[in-house]
């Protein structure tokens, strides 16, 4: 048995497919579009970065090459320093590499202005920091409302949104809660549930149960793997976290800026 079958907070509750996503997994069941849908989501070509330092040059990315297909779950491994979070960034399109390519469903990162940049993460792109990021003063269901009302999200979906993404990380009971409220790993939860709240293809979570006790970090990954399968989703991850990799696709290890 896998781990994540072990994982399964009670409280996570199964969720109906959200609307627009029904119509994609009808269609999958057409073989032309079973064919499109491998397409790879994510795909790094012998990326490198370097930073320049007191004038000197740092290559901290050494020739990268990955490949993520749609609904899995990747993670990137390594030690502090062998540049996880430097691709992270970039797959996010937060950062650009010094040379190679990054295409986004079939799209060069680099290529496009700064402005399509910026909206293509904001609709397509969902990330999770090591440190929740959620407002203090605001309840969960707030913080997931305001992140709906930043994307382009009608008005008239973010009420029932908010509740469908809080449901479905397992916090329907605790919505009105504030951040100081919920522990490490609900709080994290309400994180996660604010970062799919606009239906991203993509989400990227750098070290996301880095915070969190053995039991909550598991309690993650399990909602990690629900909406994969609820929402359609696509998750690359950082971890320094030896005891969550089971519940990965693919692991890639990196070591000194290179995939071991
Ligand atoms: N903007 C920057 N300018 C200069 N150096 C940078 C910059 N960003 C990252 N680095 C350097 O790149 C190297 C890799 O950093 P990165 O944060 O990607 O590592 P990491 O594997 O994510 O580490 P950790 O697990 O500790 O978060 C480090 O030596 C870091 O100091």
């Amino acid at each position: 048995m896998e781990l994540h079958d072990n994982l399964v907070d009670s409280e996570i509750q199964d969720s109906t497919v959200s609307e627009p996503y029904k119509e994609e997994i009808d269609q999958a069941s057409n073989p032309d579009i079973i064919h499109k849908s491998l397409e790879p989501i994510l795909e790094v070509r012998d990326v490198h970065r370097s930073f320049q330092v007191g004038g000197q040059s740092l290559h901290v990315l050494k020739g990268i090459h990955m490949e993520v297909l749609p609904r899995q779950l990747v993670m990137l491994k390594g030690r502090s320093g062998s540049g996880k979070t430097t691709l992270l960034n970039m797959l996010g399109g937060l950062d650009q590499p010094s040379e190679g390519e990054i295409l986004f469903r079939g799209q060069m990162l680099h290529t496009l202005s700064d402005k399509r940049r910026t909206a293509l993460r904001r609709d397509q792109i969902g990330f999770i920091f090591q440190a929740y990021a959620l407002l203090p003063l605001l309840s969960a269901w707030e913080n997931v409302e305001l992140s709906l009302r930043m994307a382009s999200v009608p008005p008239r979906e973010w009420k029932e949104r908010a509740a469908h993404c809080l449901n479905l990380v397992g916090l329907g009971k605790r919505m009105h809660h504030r951040p100081f409220e919920l522990s490490g790993g609900e709080q994290q939860r309400v994180a996660i549930a604010k970062a799919i709240a606009h239906r991203p293809h993509l989400l990227l979570a750098d070290e996301p149960t880095a915070n969190l006790d053995s039991q909550m970090g598991a309690q993650v990954m399990a909602v990690f793997r629900n909406i994969i399968e609820t929402e359609n989703v696509t998750i690359c991850m950082t971890t320094h976290d030896p005891t969550i990799l089971e519940v990965a696709d693919h692991v890639y290890e990196m070591v000194d800026g290179k995939f071991v």
